[in-house]
């Protein structure tokens, strides 16, 4: 017998399916979330070892702000009657870089110019009317309504409503932040700050970094800052789960979905790894488009529009991450939250070349037994490199490349190997296996230069009733941009469903 019919079903519990949920059970509808792990978040989890709470991925929060339209996980929070408490970050990274470069992005725009500017005089100028551009399209988002663009009334509603902030948006969509930067700056070096930037959350250079999304980083650090949500990133994957609950929704855990059902063309269910079924007018994924088009559904076959994504976009590099828990003595005093240590521009890209630094304890002591901070230090890097290893030789690869990772931090923290007092490596497989993301990736990345966001796919799919949300849908990673991605994915799914409240 069928089992109740709810109006959709959500398989996976990261922010963007739990965005989606919780938007559309505020608004009525009959929501179940289906989560494999035991815990809601997925990349923005927690996992809890010896007294440490870490976070799995994730660290560096935009959207928790407090005014505008771009606080995405504020609103959606909000949407639910929930409020959650978070500690801002006085500084969004330090940059430790080659040739010497020590840049702090202060969340105060003009202190950080001016960091700049005293390694760049000669570019003051032209550092301004970048940043400054940045802030154009920032602006511009911040001042609409930020829902589903697959929703025409919608968007006539927004033009109408504010005209120049959307043909704004609309010239910005097809461009990149390499087109623009160039404009305005020419020193090498300084377009090599600019990849940077870049690079330290879309995984791309500047040449291949949309400008809205840096439009959203580049602005919102200095407007709604950089906040740290207290008791650690999991925080906010619970607390929608019980806005989700109190508004009437449900979300079942260790519940693995193996296949969407497909009835004459159309998703009206899906099927769990224990054979159970259950039925619902749409079905949404948050599982990566990889996963749903080659797992859920079967490969041979794939909707024309998804192979065309698929040539066009790649799937970026996993991590390999330490969780360390060290004594507190090992930090100086001063040190800042997240870091970014590189020591040769050629190896930007490369496997281990980049390691992103996130100290969360600085702002929630609480995270660590007293007296002792985390650090989590993570760098690119692929499941090839890790794959085909007996389990001997699997820890013995984990061993070395932690040393190594361990050796490059003692440049910033002296004493870090002396101190450790906890450590958990992850590897690819490990990001594949816990998170459910094929090959362990952060998400998709263009393969060649492509105009801006144009090619990045909405929430609809060729098939009637199946929704995708997440970060492989418009506009791509970032936990406030999946956050957009679920709002667009509720909206549509709401128009479509009829659901009024
Ligand atoms: N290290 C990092 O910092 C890191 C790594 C990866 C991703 N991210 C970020 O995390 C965010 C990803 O958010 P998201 O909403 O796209 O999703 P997500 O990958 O965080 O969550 C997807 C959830 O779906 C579940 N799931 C997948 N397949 C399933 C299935 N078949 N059945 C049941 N559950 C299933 C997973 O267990 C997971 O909880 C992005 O912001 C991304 O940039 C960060
Ligand atoms: C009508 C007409 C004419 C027109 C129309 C137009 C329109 C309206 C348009 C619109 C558009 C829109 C809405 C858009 C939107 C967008 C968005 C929302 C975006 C967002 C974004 C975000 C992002 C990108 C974020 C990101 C972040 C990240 C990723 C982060 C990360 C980090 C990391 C990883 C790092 C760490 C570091 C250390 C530790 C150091």
């Amino acid at each position: 017998m069928n089992s109740p019919l709810f109006d959709v079903i959500i398989i996976g519990s990261g922010i963007g399916g739990l965005v989606t949920a919780s938007q559309l059970a505020a608004k009525g509808a009959k929501v179940l979330v289906l989560e494999s792990y035991v815990i809601p978040g997925g990349s923005a989890g927690y996992f809890q070892r010896q007294g440490y709470t870490f976070d799995v991925g994730a660290s560096m929060i935009f959207g928790m702000g407090s005014q505008g339209t771009t606080n995405l996980l504020t609103r959606a929070l909000d949407a639910v009657n929930i409020t959650l408490k978070t500690i801002p970050d006085d500084v969004q990274i330090h940059y430790h870089l080659p040739d010497n470069l020590d840049i702090k992005v202060d969340r105060d725009y003009e202190k950080f110019l001016q960091n700049l500017i005293a390694y760049f005089p000669h570019e003051a100028k032209g550092i301004r009317r970048f940043y400054d551009e940045c802030q154009k399209v920032f602006n511009c988002l911040n001042n609409i309504e930020l829902l589903s663009l697959e929703e025409p009334r919608y968007l006539l509603r927004v033009f109408l409503k504010n005209p120049l902030a959307c043909l704004g948006l609309a010239k910005y969509l097809p461009l990149n932040v390499g087109d623009v930067a160039q404009r305005y700056i020419k020193d090498p070096l300084l377009l090599k700050f600019i990849d940077i930037e870049c690079y330290c959350w879309s995984v791309v250079p500047a040449a291949m970094t949309p400008m809205i999304n840096a439009g959203m980083v580049f602005s919102d650090r200095h407007y709604g800052g950089v906040n740290y949500p207290q008791g650690g990133v999991g925080k906010i994957a619970e607390k929608l789960v019980t806005g989700l609950e109190r508004a009437g929704g449900k979300i079942q855990y260790q519940a693995r979905v193996t296949k969407i059902i497909i009835e004459q063309g159309k998703a009206i269910g899906v099927e769990l790894a224990n054979g159970q079924t259950y039925h619902a007018k749409t079905v949404v994924s948050n599982a990566t488009r990889w996963d749903t088009f080659t797992k859920l559904l079967p490969p041979e076959n794939i909707p024309a529009n998804e192979k065309l994504w698929q040539q066009r976009y790649e799937k970026s590099p996993s991590f390999l991450s330490l969780h360390i828990g060290v004594k507190a003595s090992v930090l100086p005093l001063g040190t800042q939250c997240h870091h970014i240590l590189l020591t040769d521009w050629q190896e930007m890209t490369a496997a281990q070349g980049t390691i992103f630094v996130s100290i969360p304890t600085l702002l929630d002591p609480n995270l660590a037994p007293p007296g002792y901070h985390i650090i989590h230090a993570f760098t690119p890097d692929w499941i090839t490199n890790w794959q085909g290893l007996s389990p001997k030789e699997y820890e013995e690869k984990k061993e070395i490349a932690a040393g190594q990772i361990i050796d490059r931090l003692e440049a910033i923290f002296p004493g870090l190997d002396a101190g450790l007092d906890y450590l958990e490596i992850g590897t690819p497989r490990t990001h594949r296996r816990f998170l459910n993301r094929i090959d362990g990736t952060y998400g998709p990345i263009p393969k060649r230069k492509l105009w801006g966001l144009l090619a990045m796919p909405f929430n609809r799919t060729a098939i009637p009733g199946l929704y995708c949300v997440g970060d492989s849908t418009f506009p791509g990673q970032g936990l406030n941009a999946v956050a957009f991605s679920g709002f667009a994915c509720a909206h549509r799914i709401g128009v479509d469903l009829g659901v009024k409240k």
